[in-house]
């Protein structure tokens, strides 16, 4: 892959220069055009673009229409290696008869956005069924997998909430660069007061958009999703360590991370504020730009992780100084798979609050056995 596609605001960071940059930039320019997609269909879904799988979780033609424009990028900026991308979705619900209005509404969503965006020809409904079974791949610890989850937070953005387009490279077993584009969040710190209309995708603000990204070993950033290559701002967790300050996270969904157990978790840490509650891995970003200090997660004990829910926030996170680990204490391994099999739930925070909700997970998990 050529070097020298890397976006000139690069140059005031350590990016430029770093192993993967002209990767990173494929990767940025790869979620900035799933976003354009993801931001025209959100304001016009109508419940026919919908469908629900069998874990009754939605997916959108959104969904699918990220994941091929994500795989096209990827494949053009490198088309002599063969793309091992292990995405969220597949192509099944697609190719049965039932699903031939919705193939033929999402590749005319792709060609739109192709054509508006990049001048590019259009694809045919075979070319974008190609593009999404790219995303079939087992991944694991050897040689390079990109993962990908072309909507995170589906929920959120049926909801008219928050959602992202979540994008990382998996080099030998470790996530190398992490990309999170989130269409819908304020580009101002998501303060006190504003937090409950940022988690409600809604904001009075014009600023609205970000792209958050990291690259192992050369920082984490963030910038406006508009115009991502031309202002790039290096990001840190909070350098705070008084519970009383601190104000936790967590999916909006209950059911997909116990309220009850995480308010348990809060009170035995010390933790008074009410949480923040969002959709999707804009969590992992604002814990990255020192917008909130805590994000705990804990799923039902039958629920399996997938790698794409956090492999781009994970990395992003621990970039920017933050520590990722599982209820046991473990570093989150993203080499095994598609499934991310961990112990109990994701407790992520500065490494001078870890230690404190950690042990007060591991206390109230204890009181409940
Ligand atoms: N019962 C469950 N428990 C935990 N997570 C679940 C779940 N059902 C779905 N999820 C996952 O939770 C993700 C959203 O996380 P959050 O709650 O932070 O918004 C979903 O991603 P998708 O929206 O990409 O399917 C999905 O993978
Ligand atoms: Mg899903
Ligand atoms: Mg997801
Ligand atoms: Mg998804």
């Amino acid at each position: 892959m050529c070097r020298n596609h890397a976006p000139a605001a690069w140059a005031e960071t350590k990016l430029s220069d770093a192993k993967y940059a002209s990767e990173l930039a494929a990767a940025c320019e790869a979620v900035t055009l799933a976003s354009k997609l993801c931001q025209r269909v959100q304001q016009q879904l109508t419940t026919s673009e919908k469908a629900d799988k069998d874990d009754a979780s939605p997916v959108t033609v959104a969904d699918y229409g990220a994941q091929a424009l994500v795989a096209w990028v990827l494949q053009r900026a490198d088309p002599s290696l063969k793309l091992s991308m292990v995405a969220e979705e597949d192509s099944a619900d697609l190719i049965a008869p039932s699903g031939a209005a919705m193939l033929a509404r999402i590749t005319q969503l792709i060609n739109s956005v192709l054509a508006e965006e990049q001048g590019a020809a259009p694809l045919s409904e075979q070319d974008v069924v190609g593009l999404i079974e790219l995303g079939g791949s087992q991944g694991g610890p050897q040689g390079r997998h990109w993962v990908l989850d072309p909507i995170d937070g589906t929920r959120g953005f049926v909801g008219m909430r928050q959602y992202a387009v979540c994008l990382g490279m998996l080099q030998d077993g470790d996530v190398v660069l992490g990309v999170l584009g989130c269409p819908n969040l304020p580009q101002g710190a998501v303060g006190d007061d504003d937090g409950g209309a940022a988690a409600a995708g809604k904001s009075s603000s014009a600023d609205v958009g970000c792209l958050f990204l990291a690259h192992r070993g050369a920082g984490a950033y963030v910038a406006p999703l508009s115009s991502s290559s031309s202002s790039l701002r290096r990001i840190s967790v909070r350098d705070e360590s008084d519970m009383g300050n601190a104000r936790f996270m967590e999916s909006y969904e209950s059911r997909h991370s116990d309220h009850s157990f995480t308010a348990a978790v809060a009170k035995q840490a010390g933790v008074s504020l009410p949480p923040l509650r969002m959709d999707s891995q804009v969590k992992y970003g604002l814990l990255s730009r020192g917008d909130a200090g805590i994000f705990m997660r804990f799923p039902p004990p039958s629920y399996r992780e997938k790698i794409w829910d956090h492999a781009a926030g994970c990395v992003i996170v621990e970039e920017a100084g933050g520590k990722v680990t599982d209820a046991s204490g473990a570093r989150l391994d993203f080499a095994r798979g598609r499934w991310l099999d961990l112990d109990g739930g994701i407790i992520a925070a500065p490494p001078a609050v870890h230690g404190a909700v950690l042990a007060a997970a591991q206390a109230v998990r204890g009181s409940k056995l």
